[in-house]
């Protein structure tokens, strides 16, 4: 078996008195996408915060391509940043309403140096199903499902090997969810990417994920493996 792409130890992380993931252990293989599933409050998106070292733990290990991130500064962090991304529930929240869209999906790469040319993000926004003009635009400008593909779009700038996925398609129309998740699902199988998906619904878990860890109340208290349908997207 491959080296894990990730993996969590015993990650800790508290809210003031409240321990919102308490002693929580997983891996995730380089192309697999891991579920977190489980109720509101259970500790989804403190999972996810910490594993981006957005939020630093209280406790436990999170190593990503063989480093450990916790102890690492963040002046450390910053060249790993465009390999561990991640796409939000919130797509306009997620964007600076003035931006423009292409400044938007060039600012990972001008982050890590570079001068991005007009045709890499016209690339980009093309690859997650935009037309180049929305370059232009501004996010208020698009809807939710465009925002989200944006969000993706800047996402891959940075050449990314794990996405942490947190809820990012409850926010939007069920009728744009199943593209959305299409993209996703190509993108995986197109870049071998890592998905850590955060998602309350079973449904979209049930259909997206290889596998799922089921979360209550800040702790592991399953894991399984969906049977994929045949109709399922992949
Ligand atoms: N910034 C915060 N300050 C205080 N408590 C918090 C904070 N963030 C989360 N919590 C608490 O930590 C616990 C876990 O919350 P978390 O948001 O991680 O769960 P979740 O499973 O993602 O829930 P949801 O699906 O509702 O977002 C909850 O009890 C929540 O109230």
């Amino acid at each position: 078996m491959s080296e894990p792409l990730l993996e969590v130890r015993d990650l800790v992380v508290r809210h003031g008195a409240t321990t919102a993931v308490d002693h929580v252990s997983f891996s995730l293989a380089p192309g697999e996408t891991l579920a977190l599933n489980g109720p509101s409050g259970c500790g989804k998106s403190s999972t996810a915060l910490a594993v981006l070292q957005l939020r630093r733990p209280d406790g436990g290990q999170v190593r990503f391509e063989g480093r450990e991130l916790t102890t690492l500064t963040e002046r450390e962090l910053r060249p790993l940043r465009p390999r561990l991304q991640p796409v939000f529930q919130d797509p306009y929240g997620s964007l600076s309403p003035r931006q423009r869209i292409r400044d938007a999906v060039a600012e990972p790469l001008r982050l890590r140096g570079r001068r991005p040319t007009p045709g890499q993000v016209a690339a980009l926004l093309e690859r997650v199903g935009l037309d180049p003009s929305y370059g232009d635009r501004r996010p208020r400008e698009l809807s939710g499902g465009q925002c989200q593909r944006v969000g993706i779009a800047r996402a891959l700038a940075g050449e990314p090997r794990l996405l942490v996925l947190d809820e990012p398609v409850s926010a939007l129309d069920p009728s744009v969810r199943a593209g959305v998740l299409n993209l996703l699902a190509d993108l995986r199988d197109e870049r071998g990417l890592g998905y850590l998906f955060i998602c309350h619904d079973r449904d979209v878990v049930r259909h997206f994920a290889d596998r799922v860890v089921e979360l209550r109340e800040g702790r592991v208290t399953s894991e399984w493996r969906p049977r994929r349908s045949a109709a399922a997207p992949r």
